[in-house]
């Protein structure tokens, strides 16, 4: 069968509102960004989200601060609006409370805003409120997921990083691994070998996400905006293009090791069984030592002639058709990141999917 008949399905994604996470370490210059922003940004209704959970009270807050140009000309408005709401289920097939929340003060503000960062605690695991954003279509949302950026404080992430190990989750690298986009800030605070340093322990943890070193968090917003990056529009070839087939030296971590696993094959798999991996991988193998947090693919399924991308963020995944033939180029390249990952045994339980 030729997937292009189901495209159409897929909801029109131009009329919704993308939402970007903002998640990073304390002081890591997110609220630097966040002003930098606000001030550059000259393409987009920003509204800004703070997230914050109250410890204990089960009851999760969320901030709204909203710069908006009402009057077209320099009338810049500021206004703060406070929501309270109960933590909700993180099913995709149940909408959000938090997701319910933005979309009615989206109504509410409507014409007010047309982009939303999402800031989280410094402390936060933001694979929950990733999951929140991870929306079926059938819910018809007015918001769409489009990037994660996490900042890093470059002169602390060496002991942010060893200190996970005093952590039950590991919480900066689960930062940095699930990231789009990472913003290595505070750069003008160390050297160029401390810099190496700790681009390579980034990189060694999240293959393939876009790097940025920066000062203050300036930076051109247009590497950081509007990515798409859960989008079918997404361009299949990003991982077709220099992933090569490796697993990231593994790095002691105390409780946690957190590494990424490249793989790539050749040929077209048989949807059904590869579903069937996605699903044991994600639901059923999670243990506390080995726990997939990322995984992205660009792969090609025997029933179509187009390319498929898969995206997933905790036990959240989907898989998009694009519209990309792959004629006879069948290449398939993964990412998986997470915790213990064995690229062996990986391969082989993929390779079993291929037809
Ligand atoms: N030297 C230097 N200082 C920076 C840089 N970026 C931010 N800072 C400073 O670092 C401090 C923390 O920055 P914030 O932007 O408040 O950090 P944050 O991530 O929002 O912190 P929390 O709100 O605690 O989570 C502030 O005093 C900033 O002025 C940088 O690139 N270089």
């Amino acid at each position: 069968m030729d997937n292009d008949d189901s495209i159409p399905t897929l909801v029109d994604e131009t009329t919704k509102v993308p939402v970007t996470i903002l998640t990073g370490y304390l002081g890591a210059g997110k609220t630097t960004l966040l002003n930098y922003i606000l001030t550059e940004n000259h393409q987009r209704r920003i509204a800004v989200i703070l997230n914050e959970f109250a410890q204990g009270s089960a009851m999760e807050h969320l901030l709204l601060t909203a710069t908006t140009d009402e009057k077209g000309g320099d009338g810049r408005q500021r206004y703060e609006d406070w929501l309270e709401l109960r933590n909700g289920c993180l099913c995709c097939s149940v909408k959000d409370v938090g997701v319910q929340a933005i979309e009615q003060l989206l109504e509410k503000r409507r014409n007010h805003f047309d982009y939303i960062l999402l800031e989280t605690t410094g402390v936060a695991d933001p694979l929950p409120i990733v999951n929140m954003f991870w929306l079926d279509d059938e819910l018809h949302s007015d918001l769409i997921l489009d990037g994660l950026i996490t900042v890093i404080d470059a002169y602390n992430g060496l002991k942010n990083y060893a200190d996970d190990r005093h952590q039950e989750k590991a919480l900066w690298s689960r930062q940095v691994a699930i990231a789009d986009v990472i913003l290595v800030n505070k750069i003008d605070l160390i050297s160029q070998e401390e810099k190496s340093k700790i681009i390579e322990l980034v990189r060694s943890i999240n293959v393939t996400a876009q790097i940025y070193e920066t000062t203050r968090s300036h930076i051109d917003l247009s590497l950081i905006l509007d990515r798409n990056a859960y989008s079918k529009n997404s361009p299949p070839d990003y991982l077709l293009k220099n992933i090569p087939d490796q697993a990231t030296t593994l790095i002691p971590h105390g409780n946690q090791t957190l590494n990424s696993v490249t793989m790539e094959f050749n040929g077209q798999f048989d949807f059904d069984k590869l579903d069937h991996l996605i699903i044991e991988l994600l639901w059923n193998e999670q243990t506390s030592e080995q726990e997939i947090v990322r995984m992205k693919a660009v792969l090609c399924c025997s029933d179509e002639s187009t390319y498929k991308l898969l995206q997933a963020v905790g036990q959240m995944y989907e898989f998009i058709s694009t519209n990309e033939k792959h004629c006879d180029n069948l290449r398939n390249c993964f990412v998986l990141i997470g915790s213990n990952l064995n690229q062996e045994r990986l391969r082989e339980q993929f390779q079993k999917c291929l037809k």
